[in-house]
């Protein structure tokens, strides 16, 4: 077989350097948040030890809300979280930038549930560094942050990781974003978005008390840090927020009508307070079970929002009793079941079903967008190189 002749490169004129590459070193990780999803994406990350997709990821940087370590080598991850525990000092979120200097694509990985991070996430893109998030109080609050974190991307050439906010890295903003670069507008998502409420009501039998399967989902890692996150729906608005912001609405957070599983009076309690509170939720939730029951229908929490009529679209959170064709009512354990009409789904809507929560798929998802990350840096660094061989050399 003749061998296939190699293209002759012009030599590059005197006086003319290479412009410099893209770094192909490995990438830096600043892991805020060592709790259910943190420690999950440590035991990941140690399992890939020793393999190449390892050899391209280094832990520099470790931290939960009181204690932070660093080591610009390197820190092993299985050993992150006792090395914190015994040599960390007091974390601080001034010190995650410096702690990811040097080369190779810096990234911040935001395991945390904390507003103080989420209100860091513009800041640290604006510098170049990229931030990779399960927390959704980035994108999922104001519009103002919202924005500002779309601007920070452009303005730092970084990007974004948010497959772990909706869905726990189900693809669902990364098909809403699909359909809409195919030239598709979004008519209406509709859909449960909440893996503890799913596996809550997927599980509730009107027998036992239901808060006794809060506590539960709780113990499983399903829930927000502070439950009281889930069942007031303001952890399914957020997602629905991010959701319509995704599809190109700006939806203001008050724009969506929410109606919560706890009495307002839960608000002020401490979190001790809501564990002994609970059990108020009990009664009224048996009466709305036997109701529902009786009808042969599901209760569950759905997030809807709907941009067909005419005017501001109607976007609203909360328990419904669905009847038995529902489409949303299938599904198991912590399954989201997501329904989304568009320009080419009108009548019939595409359909994304699958576990919404727990530590696993959200620390996976979370390692997902990382890697889409590097596979991008690479493709930079092949696509400089092409240029630098042929016409992209730059006079010093
Ligand atoms: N659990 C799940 O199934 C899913 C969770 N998520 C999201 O993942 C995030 C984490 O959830 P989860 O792991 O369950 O929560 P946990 O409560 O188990 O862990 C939270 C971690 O964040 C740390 N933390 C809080 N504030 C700071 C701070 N300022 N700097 C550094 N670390 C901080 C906590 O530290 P300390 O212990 O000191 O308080 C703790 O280590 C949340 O935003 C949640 O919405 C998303 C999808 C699914
Ligand atoms: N608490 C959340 C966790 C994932 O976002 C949920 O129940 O869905």
């Amino acid at each position: 077989m003749n061998a296939i002749p190699r293209p002759r490169l012009a030599a590059a004129p005197k006086g003319w350097v290479p412009a410099p590459l893209p770094s192909t070193a490995p990438a830096r990780l600043a892991l805020l948040g060592i709790g259910t999803v943190g420690s999950a994406l440590l035991q990941r990350l140690a399992q890939w030890q020793g393999t190449a997709l390892g050899e391209r990821l280094r832990v520099v940087h470790v931290a939960n809300s009181r204690q932070a370590c660093s080591d610009g080598a390197g820190l092993s991850p299985l050993a992150a979280a006792q090395h914190l525990h015994a040599a960390g000092r007091p974390a601080a979120l001034d010190a995650v930038a410096p702690a990811l200097a040097g080369d190779g694509a810096r990234i911040v990985i935001d395991a945390t549930a904390s507003d103080a991070v989420a209100a860091r996430h513009a800041w640290w893109l604006a510098q170049g560094i990229h931030v990779v998030t399960a927390c959704k109080l980035g994108q999922g609050t104001s519009v103002a942050r919202w924005s500002e974190i779309r601007a920070a991307c452009a303005r730092g050439g970084s990007v974004y990781g948010d497959s772990a906010t909706v869905g726990a890295g189900l693809p669902l903003l990364r098909s809403i974003r699909g359909l809409q670069a195919g030239g598709d507008r979004i008519h209406a998502i509709a859909g449960v978005l909440s893996g503890s409420l799913a596996w809550l009501f997927h599980h509730y039998d009107g027998l036992r008390p239901f808060s006794g399967f809060v506590r539960a989902a709780r113990a499983a890692g399903y829930t927000e840090p502070d439950p009281r996150e889930d069942l007031s729906g303001e952890d399914v608005r957020r997602k629905l927020l991010i959701l319509a912001r995704s599809a190109g609405l700006a939806l203001e957070a008050g724009a969506v009508e929410v109606d919560p599983l706890l009495p307002a009076a839960f608000a002020a309690l401490d979190r001790c307070g809501v564990d002994a509170a609970l059990p108020q939720l009990d009664a009224p939730l048996r009466a709305r079970h036997a109701d529902a029951w009786k009808r042969g229908e599901k209760l569950c929490f759905v997030a809807r929002l709907d941009c067909r009529a005419e005017g501001a679209p109607s976007a609203r959170v909360g328990l419904e009793s669905l009847s038995p064709d529902d489409p949303l009512r299938g599904g198991g354990g912590t399954d989201n079941r997501v329904a989304i009409w568009s320009d080419r789904y009108r009548g019939q809507p595409l359909l994304i079903q699958g576990p919404g929560a727990g530590a696993q798929v959200t620390a996976a998802a979370l390692l997902d967008d990382v890697l889409a990350i590097l596979r991008a840096a690479a493709q930079a660094a092949g696509a400089a190189k092409n240029a630098s061989i042929g016409c992209g050399c730059r006079k010093t």
